[in-house]
């Protein structure tokens, strides 16, 4: 057993005051997963071209469709059959700006979830100035690391690897987070080892998952679409959708690397444990704290 499955075990085990980990979240997730498999919702990703293959596989192996559709001219007939919009900037050139603006805007008209990851938003003013424009098309839930969140909350280029937070800690962005939510409007997911969600007021931290998921190329755009899943069957209730699609898909790595030899055997396990993942083994994982 691994060291955040046994974990998951000791803390999770319904024992009443010495279990940290309020007791509505466990059923909270997996109402939320079994309507997923149930309404295969549609989620249309303008994503980069490194997670289209992770971002699709992790949709599928949960139960929704999703469709990796970009071209600005499909937009007003397509998006309108989705149920969720997922907008990544990983890689982004000039010409997927359109295309990205306006789908999001046609998901606020037609009263959708959309969901935006701001990858590397510090990195360049080109990249910063276009997520802070998508911003301002309210998405429904902004997810990205620490590093992103800092960057988005102050409007200015800052510390990032690259694609990867700079900072240690998903709470170095707590307050960042909360800002950006308030400012926004929209929910605030912070990855790392704990993955906090806030709406500017209210925050939980999701303590599921493995370290071995950050490297793994585009775990973070995946648990993006995965949240757009989410939000889809919820769309009223964005935090408690972000936190469990972080919580279950931090569950599908702790039940990977029971398996797994690596980051590459880490990633086949997690896909397949999204589709394997029972009532049992989910309700005894689940660990969301109100922070
Ligand atoms: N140290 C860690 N322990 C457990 N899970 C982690 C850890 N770091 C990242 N994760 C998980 O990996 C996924 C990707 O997060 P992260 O690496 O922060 O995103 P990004 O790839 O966008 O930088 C998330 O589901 C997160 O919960
Ligand atoms: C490596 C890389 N370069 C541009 S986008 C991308 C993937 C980033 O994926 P993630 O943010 O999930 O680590
Ligand atoms: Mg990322």
């Amino acid at each position: 057993m691994t060291e955040a499955s046994s974990s998951a075990m000791q803390h999770n085990d319904n024992d009443g005051e010495s279990n940290p980990y309020p007791a509505h979240w466990g059923p909270t997730a997996w109402a939320l997963l079994a309507d997923l498999r149930q309404r295969c919702p549609l989620v249309q990703c303008l994503t980069n071209f490194v997670s289209m293959d992770m971002a699709a596989n992790t949709l599928i192996a949960a139960g929704a469709s999703p469709a990796m559709i970009h071209s600005l001219g499909e937009i007003p007939d397509f998006t309108p059959q989705t149920h969720a919009l997922c907008v990544n900037v990983g890689t982004l050139s000039p010409s997927w700006v359109p295309a990205m603006k306006a789908a999001a805007e046609l998901m606020i008209k037609l009263g959708k979830p959309w969901v935006l990851d701001p990858v590397s938003a510090g990195a360049s003013g080109f990249r910063l100035n276009t997520c802070l424009a998508l911003v301002g098309l309210k998405p429904t839930v902004i997810r990205g690391n620490g590093s992103e969140i800092i960057a988005l909350s102050k409007a200015s280029l800052g510390a990032s690897k690259g694609v990867e937070s700079a900072h240690g800690s998903s709470m170095d962005a707590l307050e960042a987070a909360k800002s950006l939510a308030k400012s926004s409007g929209s929910v605030v997911a912070v990855s790392g080892a704990v993955d906090i969600v806030t709406d500017g007021n209210r925050v939980v931290g999701v303590h599921n998952g493995v370290p071995m998921m950050q490297k793994i190329a585009a775990t973070g755009c995946a648990v993006t679409a995965f949240i757009a899943a989410f939000v889809a069957l919820d769309p009223s209730h964005p935090l408690e959708a972000t936190a469990s699609a972080l919580s279950v898909f931090g569950i599908a790595g702790e039940l990977g690397m029971v398996l797994a030899k690596g980051p590459a055997s880490l990633r086949v396990h997690l896909i397949d444990s999204l589709t394997a993942l029972d009532e049992a083994a989910l309700l005894s994982r689940v660990r969301i704290t109100d922070m």
